[in-house]
């Protein structure tokens, strides 16, 4: 992933390098219910909320390079604390919004938006090193772009709670241009707010990006997936970004690494104004 930051440099861009966040292997972590890992993951993510603060107080637009998606719950947390009217753009295959007692799987990658939404808040119980996490967005503040393989409990809790969905369905039926403008008037509509983009890769289709955990047919071509960060890019109010689940382990062979990495560089470069006109 430093070819990210090579890449940003050299596209004009100060980057400033953080760091890579140093997880302690936890090895008695044991499962709170179903839920999987709930110290490393909460204790991770306070690390992480806690240096995307810092990037936010020093001026800059924040980028996390996960890991899995789990790590949001940190970066928006983290994000959130310094710009409280954040709007969150999420762009995945999955909603990623199951709770504790939903969760078909136990795994928290799948449950991060649970955590930081205000009406979900009396839905989930008291974890271990998670005590910290206080909801900081509410349901109108959310756009989803992408969705293909939404659980059953996920689909209750986007209807029950409203919130603005653009599956692969309107994708197709709308275009990737009508729903970046419908996305942007949606949570622009009345003052700009800054915009915390979490990109999931499994978003894009398996072919364009097959390196990681989750993938599901069906996905956003390369261009489309672009065009969204071009698109929030020239709003002027992309404020953080999240590039999550891109997992070298998951690939059958070297060059799904490269393809997925060079997808991931690409989304990235997206956000900071290179365009394909040259
Ligand atoms: C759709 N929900 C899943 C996937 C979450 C993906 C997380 B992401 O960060 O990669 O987006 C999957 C649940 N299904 C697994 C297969 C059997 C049916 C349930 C979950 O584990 O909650
Ligand atoms: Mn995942
Ligand atoms: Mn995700
Ligand atoms: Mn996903």
């Amino acid at each position: 992933m430093y070819e990210e930051i090579i890449k940003l440099s050299l596209s004009g861009c100060a980057v400033k390098d953080y760091g890579n966040l140093k997880f302690e292997d936890l090895p008695d972590d044991e499962p709170f219910g179903s839920t999987k890992r709930p110290r490393a993951v909460g204790l991770a993510n306070k690390q992480v909320a806690d240096a995307v603060q810092r990037v936010k107080n020093d001026g800059h637009t924040c980028v996390m390079l996960g890991g899995d998606h789990s790590l949001a719950i940190g970066s928006i947390h983290g994000h959130a604390a310094c710009r409280p009217e954040l709007k969150v753009v999420w762009v995945d295959a999955h909603a990623d919004i199951n709770t504790p007692l939903t969760s078909p799987t136990g795994n928290i990658h799948g449950q991060p938006m649970s955590y930081l939404i205000h009406e979900l808040c009396a839905k989930i119980p008291h974890m271990p090193s998670f005590s910290w996490i206080k909801p900081c967005i509410a349901a109108k503040d959310i756009v989803y772009i992408g969705l293909r393989d939404v659980d059953p409990e996920e689909h209750y809790i986007l209807k029950h709670l409203g919130i603005k969905t653009f599956s692969m369905t309107e994708v197709d039926s709308l275009g990737i241009a009508k729903v970046m403008e419908q996305t942007c008037d949606y949570i622009s509509s009345k003052i700009k707010n800054p915009i915390h983009l979490s990109y999931d890769i499994d978003a894009l289709d398996p072919s364009v990006a097959p390196a990681t955990g989750t993938p599901v047919i069906g996905g956003l071509t390369y261009r489309e997936g672009i065009y969204i960060t071009e698109y929030l890019c020239q709003t002027g109010l992309l404020s953080a970004i999240d590039l999550v689940e891109v997992n070298p382990k998951q690939a059958k062979r070297e060059e799904e690494v490269h393809w997925t990495a060079n997808a991931a560089v690409d989304l990235v470069l997206g956000c900071f104004g290179r365009v394909r006109e040259g």
